[in-house]
């Protein structure tokens, strides 16, 4: 199979990882005001029936779409989104290929109750010690690029520090070949990696074939509330979005507008079905 971006970025990130564990060593993290703090659960959260689904993304810019908004200030827009109804933060920490950085996370942390995903690209248990030691509640884990073995003990080691566990695939082969008990949401990723394009048709067709055990997360080019709608019929609950929010100059009004339109149809639907 050709190499995507993601070869590219979980090189960088083997060596960004093998840099920062001789700088920073895991009993510093330990040492976080974080590590000892009780765990908000995203999944929980995803499915409270008076919030959206919606994990608002903070993210400046990203492989695909290069820049994406350089200016928008972590506290203001990670606070207007849970105003707007969010019902959890997404948080880009890599540097290299989105523009983020731990600290985003851990601003985000101070100002908002609320389950935050550390969205990295996880290929060691030193980056799970980081993701608690920073505030995080949840990390992704990317079947593309790990075994069922490395989900499995990644996921069992998030667990063990309280951390949830959101398994990313990109489709039926990556889904059967990783998936086991320990992860707790399964997130499909509507963008194809080999040429960006995005269809909410990769979360419809592999719906089926999540467990019902597992919440589902349809991740990437949601840009219509109507889309939110349609999913959810699919059985999506968790609905991760950041280009649509982030592309505004003000990504928590951005936010706030999605919420009032999916309101209006979700009324729109109830009086229908009535
Ligand atoms: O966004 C990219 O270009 C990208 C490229 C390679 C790996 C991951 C990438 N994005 C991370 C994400 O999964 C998205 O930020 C997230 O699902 C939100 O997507 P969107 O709403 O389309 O910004």
């Amino acid at each position: 199979m050709s190499l995507t971006i993601l070869d590219n970025i979980i090189a960088h990130k083997r060596q960004e990882v093998a840099e920062r564990k001789a700088l920073v060593p895991t009993a510093a993290l330990e040492r976080s005001l974080y590590f000892n703090s009780q765990p908000v659960s995203l999944r929980k959260y995803v499915q409270r029936p008076d919030l959206t689904g919606i994990i608002a993304e903070y993210k400046r810019k990203s492989p695909s779409k290069g820049t994406i908004n350089a200016y928008a200030p972590v506290e203001r827009t990670s606070i207007g989104y849970m105003q707007a109804g969010a019902s959890a933060l997404s948080v880009l920490t890599d540097a290299n290929f989105f523009g983020g950085k731990n600290e985003d996370l851990t601003t985000a942390r101070k100002f908002n109750f609320c389950p935050i995903l550390r969205k990295d690209f996880v290929v060691e248990e030193y980056q799970i010690l980081e993701a608690k030691s920073i505030g995080a509640d949840a990390i992704l884990l990317i079947a593309a690029v790990l075994s069922k073995e490395e989900v499995s003990t990644l996921a069992q080691f998030a667990h063990s520090l309280g951390l949830e566990v959101l398994l990313e695939v990109h489709d039926r082969e990556e889904l059967e070949r990783t998936l086991t008990p320990h992860v707790d949401l399964v997130g499909v990723n509507n963008r194809n990696l080999h040429d960006f394009t995005v269809s909410l048709q990769t979360s419809i067709e592999l719906a089926g074939y999540i467990p019902n055990e597992f919440v589902k997360v349809s991740e990437s080019g949601l840009s219509e509330a109507q889309s939110i709608l349609e999913l959810q019929q699919h059985g999506f609950e968790g609905f991760l979005i950041g280009e649509t929010f982030m592309r505004q100059s003000r990504p928590e009004k951005a936010c706030a507008a999605f919420v009032e339109e999916l309101k209006k149809l979700r009324q729109q639907q109830n009086v229908l079905s009535a």
